[in-house]
């Protein structure tokens, strides 16, 4: 019997909140590939999982730090031997890596891990806008990780006015040159890009010298300070986490997310509010001080998670906990409307 071709992996990584998930989540609604997914997320939940799970065919987690510095790999290495399960006849395996993975040391993990039944095809990585160059590309020569990109997506240009969007594209294109003379570089807004664009640059069969990871490790290393022993430097993030259960209280919810506590740059989850219909349920995303709210179904359990590098964990942990404290749930009105209006402007 003929031995089935590796199935292609492919990285999605971008800063945090850059819309990875987003657009993930858009490439899995068009129909065609049978995609599986592994999502890594900080946090003891995984919030990101949740988002996916039940547009894919098969969906792992990772959960609780950046995947290119967990020590114990093993859990990557199942997810990867279940989802490349010739059973599952899938089309490719999507790596959502968290927000501050560093794709060169994720790119080099994957390919680590190939064997006859997976192999690193591409690295796609997702950039915001409007805060690129103020996070990611923020020093005199362009970031390493332009170098093993395969796409580059320049999302959230609605973030700009109209006549800055082309030229911030530009703007990054020439940047991602200096590195890389073959990645893509392309525009969107909410992470529509064309799904055929993903699986494309997945499919050529990689030359050997396209992605040289090892020395660009060690560039990395030698640029920086080595962490964890495995010669990468990336700066790390904290996070919190706080879950309970019952609805809770929209006006101490709402205060969490409207004031974020200091250096929490995102804030992501779900929660449910007691109102005097009963209950309802939302999803929050907060990045960089943007707040987007969406109604959902009320979840069995509230969950937020706040990420960032400087956060003050503990701070951070008794602040969530606080807002989602069901114990001083009232149905407020007017913080009601003020959820509802934030769910309006986030066009959800
Ligand atoms: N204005 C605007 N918002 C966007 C766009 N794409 C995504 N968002 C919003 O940005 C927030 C973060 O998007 P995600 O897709 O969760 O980002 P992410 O990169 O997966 O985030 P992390 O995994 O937490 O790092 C959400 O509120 C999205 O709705 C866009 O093109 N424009």
């Amino acid at each position: 019997m003929a031995v089935p071709a590796p199935v292609p992996v492919i990285v999605l990584a971008g800063y945090l909140g850059a819309g990875k998930t987003t657009l993930l989540n858009r490439v899995l609604r068009e129909p065609g590939a049978r995609v599986g997914v592994i999502v890594n997320d900080f946090g003891d939940i995984n919030i990101d999982v949740g988002l996916v799970t039940g547009q894919v065919d098969q969906a792992a987690s990772i959960a609780g730090g950046c995947l290119c510095c967990i020590e114990d790999v093993s859990e990557l290495d199942d997810a990867l031997e279940q989802l490349s399960a010739p059973r599952l006849a899938l089309d490719a395996i999507v790596v959502e890596a968290s927000g501050l993975a560093d794709p060169v040391a994720l790119a080099q993990l994957i390919r680590d891990r190939e064997s006859e039944r997976t192999r690193l095809a591409a690295v796609v990585d997702v950039v915001d806008a409007a805060d690129h160059f103020g996070t990611v590309d923020d020093g005199d020569l362009p970031p390493l990780r332009y170098q093993v990109a395969s796409l580059v997506v320049v999302n959230k240009l609605d973030r700009l006015p109209e006549a800055e969007r082309e030229p911030m594209v530009e703007r990054i294109r020439a940047r991602v040159r200096e590195r890389n003379a073959r990645a893509e570089v392309v525009g969107a807004v909410g992470g529509r890009i064309d799904a055929a664009l993903l699986f494309d640059v997945a499919r050529p069969e990689e030359d050997p010298d396209q992605l040289p990871l090892r020395e660009l490790l060690i560039e990395a290393a030698a640029s920086g300070n080595p962490l964890h022993g495995t010669g990468h430097d990336h700066v790390h993030a904290h996070s919190a986490t706080a879950t309970s259960e019952g609805p809770v209280d929209a006006a101490r919810v709402l205060a969490a997310l409207e004031r974020p506590v200091p250096g929490a740059y995102r804030l992501k989850g779900h929660f449910a509010v007691r109102t005097a219909a009963g209950r309802r349920g939302f999803t929050a995303n907060a990045v960089g001080g943007y707040l987007h709210l969406a109604e959902r179904k009320p979840p069995r359990q509230n969950a937020l998670v706040a990420i960032g590098v400087d956060l003050d964990e503990g701070a951070a942990r008794s602040a969530l906990e606080a807002a989602l404290d069901p114990a001083e749930s009232e149905p407020h009105g007017p913080s009601l409307m003020r959820l509802e209006r934030h769910v309006r402007l986030s066009g959800g």
